[in-house]
């Protein structure tokens, strides 16, 4: 994409194939084509700039657009600088990329509306994300299909589900740890080790041991070029080379791989042997064909399931590790919020370091909740949601959103209201405890969407931070090196922070 051609060049193809086609007109001498097919170029150029202007009306953004992309050079290298600008420019602002008119809204009321409006406004998932993750994928329906599908999807992420997947969760926390305390002893950007954990987690409660260690790894590695095309615009056509296109062809070597899993599963479950992943969860609830309360069981077949699958690795996969992150530098950074922590998880687990944490012992995390709900706050992971508008709406009294236009939703003005999080920029998790008043606004605590799509995994995904920060501040010490980066954020899908996040691990002394 970098090889994209300047401007004068894009000029050039354009007024190109006009004056070829004038050309190829017999009765129209040489000069006054050339001249004619300039005439139309700078008319439909012309055209371009009055439509966006009627489109833009009086919201804030850019007065006219750059001839053909738009903001495109732009979007390649998005700041986070440059997204709080537009943020408080108004509560709506817009921009255009290619043919793209793209409107951000960044007040709570507004952002909220957009994502719980499915009759004006749906999932956008980004113009490349029906190449990544397939046409067919669920995600992509729409209105009473996209319910009725994701109704089905909860028996996945019940408290009777979650509470098979804390074992096994548990399991690949420890093998990191030790990983982290092999190497940890050296201060190094730890942010893909964190990431490890999270795919790691993410593969082995969905697949369990269906995926062998070496496909496991190469997935992981493959998945990489997935978050690398996650971009707000890309260019449009997925040609090889491109960044979507090495998105697909991992995708397809993920697909492939769960392909091979589930027959092997829907085996094991006939033949009653025991549960030991989401995946068996999901085909042993089919096989039952009734569920708890009686009602009939939709049986998927073998590419849906692996198609939803992905989008739970998908899903998941950035907005975690970016989480985690976040959560030990803020930890590193707060050595007496870490303290509480560490003195609720030795209550809750009676002293015993080695106790099996369970769902009835997670619950009792009262403190360690409201911990991960300040790090989901104070850095959320998500900062925008692309939607997009399904007809013409009046989407506040001053402003009527074009059919077609993207829509942005942006959660971080939200969860920095001043008027609903004082101090909004100091990390508190009090803020949701009795003392607090946060509880008392769920509606500004966007981190997980609204609406009908909001997030199937902010239970799992609360619980799984909760028993890493929990268990990690048992076993280990660390420290946080801090830099001058280490509180600029910069985005690779999700926030991180610049420097990602140097530290040292060291096994506790308490814990030996
Ligand atoms: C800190 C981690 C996470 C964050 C911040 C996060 C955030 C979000 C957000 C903002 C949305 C869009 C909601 C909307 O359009 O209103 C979403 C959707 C979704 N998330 Fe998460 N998520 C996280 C982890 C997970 C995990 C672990 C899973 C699954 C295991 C998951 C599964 C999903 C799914 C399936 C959707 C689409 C739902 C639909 O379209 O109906 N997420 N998430």
């Amino acid at each position: 994409m970098s090889s994209l051609s300047p401007l004068p060049q894009t000029l050039n193809n354009l007024i190109r194939p006009v004056q070829n086609a004038l050309l190829s007109i017999p009765f129209v001498s040489e000069r006054p084509k050339l001249a004619l097919a300039a005439s139309i170029v700078a008319g439909l150029l012309a055209l371009e700039q009055i439509s966006y202007r009627r489109k833009k009306k009086d919201l804030p953004g850019p007065t006219w657009k750059i001839p053909i992309i738009g903001a495109f050079l732009d979007s390649l290298y998005p700041t986070f600088d440059g997204y709080l600008a537009k943020w408080y420019s108004g509560p709506l602002s817009c921009v255009a990329v290619f043919d793209r008119f793209i409107v951000i809204a960044s007040g709570n009321e507004t952002s909220r509306k957009i994502l719980s409006s499915p009759e004006f406004a749906e999932p956008a998932l980004i113009d490349s994300m029906r190449k990544i993750l397939c046409n067919d994928n669920w995600v992509f329906l729409s209105g009473k299909a996209h319910t009725e599908y994701r109704k089905q999807l909860n028996v996945l992420f019940t408290r009777r589900a979650m509470a098979t997947y804390l074992p096994i969760q548990q399991r690949v926390n420890a093998k990191h740890f030790d990983l982290w305390l092999s190497v940890g002893a050296k201060a190094q950007p730890f942010q893909l080790f964190f990431r490890e954990l999270n795919m790691e987690s993410s593969l082995r409660v969905f697949m369990g041991d269906y995926i062998t260690d070496e496909v496991a790894t190469r997935i992981s590695e493959e998945y990489f070029r997935i978050t690398a095309a996650l971009e707000l615009v890309n260019f449009p056509i997925a040609l090889p080379g491109t960044k979507v296109w090495y998105a697909m062809r991992a995708r397809q070597y993920i697909v492939d791989e769960f392909m091979k899993c589930i027959p092997v599963s829907r085996k094991r479950m006939a033949a009653g042997e025991p549960v030991t992943c989401m995946l068996d969860s999901w085909t042993k609830h089919m096989m039952e064909k009734r569920g708890e309360q009686g009602e009939e069981v939709r049986v998927f077949n073998d590419r849906e399931i692996t198609l939803t699958i992905l989008t739970f690795l998908f899903a998941s996969q950035d907005a975690t590790s970016s989480a985690m992150t976040w959560a030990f530098q803020l930890l590193a950074d707060h050595p007496d919020v870490l303290q509480r922590v560490r003195d609720e998880q030795m209550a809750v687990r009676n002293g015993d370091l080695n106790a099996t944490v369970d769902f009835e012992v997670v619950e009792k995390m009262v403190y360690t909740r409201q911990t991960v709900k300040e790090i989901l706050r104070y850095r959320p992971p998500v900062l925008m949601v692309p939607y997009q508008a399904k007809k013409s709406w009046d989407l506040s009294p001053d402003y009527t959103v074009p059919s077609g236009s993207m829509l942005i939703p942006t959660i971080w003005p939200s969860l920095h209201d001043p008027q609903v999080y004082p101090e909004p920029d100091k990390f508190n998790p009090d803020r949701w405890g009795p003392s607090g008043t946060a509880e008392k606004h769920p509606k500004n605590f966007m981190v997980f969407g609204s609406g009908t799509h909001y997030c199937l995994g902010k239970e799992y995904v609360v619980m799984h931070l909760m028993n890493v920060i929990g268990t990690a501040s048992l076993l280990m010490d660390w420290k946080h090196h801090a830099t001058p980066d280490s509180e600029k954020i910069v985005i690779f899908a999700t926030t991180y922070p610049q420097d990602q996040c140097v530290c040292e691990f060291t096994p506790r002394v308490a814990a030996q």
